[in-house]
């Protein structure tokens, strides 16, 4: 019944091209044994992969500092990961969660979309639409552990999870803000917020740019718990043991009924919005956009 579930993703393109040919250089992540509980850890340059509770629920962490932006060798890091905890029976669900202080994820990497080629771009793009098909149409349950700043591409990874418990810090802002950027959330992102908060409040979010603070984010349902920084861990694992107590496969079954129809819009249409990115952000207008925001954060620490 499971295997019916199974919503493979063409993946295999990007893992055999990306992850292939870079694999050996990202010191490719390898099984070891640990835990007195014979669970197993694995962990690559940039994904720490550690078993959560009684062997069935790993514990992901996202370790590329200093701020887990989105490269493209980290996402094939974490492509590589997830498929092998897909792939191991082992694991039922996973915890994803922050390796740096008081940062979830900084989102899409912008070095990968500034001053770089056109087949940068399209390779760079693909890697992030196999990252939202793989996460938003997994089998096991996902519940982001997110312990800091969540925009844009960040927030992404946080909508594709089945739970999401954000830190209770000033630090811990999670949205769409890709306006705010002079950039535009296609389509996907779209409707992954507006299937979580609905069409009013995902209107005014994206053209905004909004990024939600704690209280604000549970209000309008972008995250289903808020609790103090020291507890996001627990509490996550804590809504995963219920989330467990469902049979796998009804609830994928059912996980599956309501989220393809949102995916498939994506992959009916991948290379057409592979070129649309690729034309989108080579403009000069962009370009130039991207170069006044990467200023921006530079000058902040300055
Ligand atoms: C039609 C439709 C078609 C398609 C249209 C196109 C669609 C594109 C969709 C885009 C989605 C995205 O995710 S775009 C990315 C959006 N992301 C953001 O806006 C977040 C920007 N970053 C921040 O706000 C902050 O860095 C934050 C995360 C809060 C952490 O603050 P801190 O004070 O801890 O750290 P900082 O000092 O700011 O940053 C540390 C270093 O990391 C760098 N850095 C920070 N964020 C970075 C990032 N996203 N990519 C690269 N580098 C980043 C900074 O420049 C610093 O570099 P050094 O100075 O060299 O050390």
């Amino acid at each position: 019944m499971a295997l019916a579930v199974r919503m493979r993703v063409p993946c295999r393109a990007l893992l055999c091209a990306g992850a292939q040919l870079r694999g050996a250089a990202l010191g490719r992540p390898e099984w070891a044994a640990g835990g007195g509980d014979g669970a197993r850890r694995f962990a690559s340059l940039r994904v720490l992969v550690e078993p959560g509770a009684e062997g069935r629920v790993a514990v992901m962490k996202l370790k590329n500092p200093p701020v887990n932006s989105l490269s493209l060798d980290f996402l094939t890091e974490f492509l590589i990961s997830l498929e092998k905890l897909e792939n191991d029976k082992a694991f039922r669900g996973v915890v994803i969660t922050s390796d740096c202080p008081n940062v979830f994820s900084a989102g899409l990497d912008l070095r990968e979309m500034y001053g770089r080629n056109p087949g940068h771009y399209a390779e760079y793009w693909k890697a992030v639409q196999e990252l939202w098909l793989r996460l938003y149409l997994s089998n096991l349950v996902l519940v982001a552990a997110i312990n800091g700043s969540c925009p844009a591409g960040g927030c992404l990874m946080a909508l594709t999870s089945d739970v999401r418990i954000l830190s209770d810090s000033p630090k811990s802002v999670i949205g769409l803000n890709e306006t705010l950027l002079g950039i535009v959330a296609p389509f996907w992102f779209k409707d992954t917020l507006v299937n979580t908060i609905g069409h009013r409040a995902s209107e005014r979010a994206l053209q905004l740019g909004l990024l939600f603070p704690p209280a604000e984010a549970l209000q309008v349902g972008l995250v289903d718990h808020v609790v103090p920084e020291d507890q996001v861990q627990s509490m996550a694992l804590s809504v995963m043991a219920h989330w467990l107590a469902i049979p796998d496969h009804a609830r994928q079954l059912t996980k599956a009924m309501m989220r393809k129809a949102t995916a498939d819009r994506l992959i009916k249409q991948r290379e057409a919005d592979i070129q649309n990115f690729v034309s989108f952000i080579s403009r000069d207008s962009i370009q130039k956009s991207l170069q006044i925001y990467l200023e921006k954060l530079k000058q902040k620490k300055g």
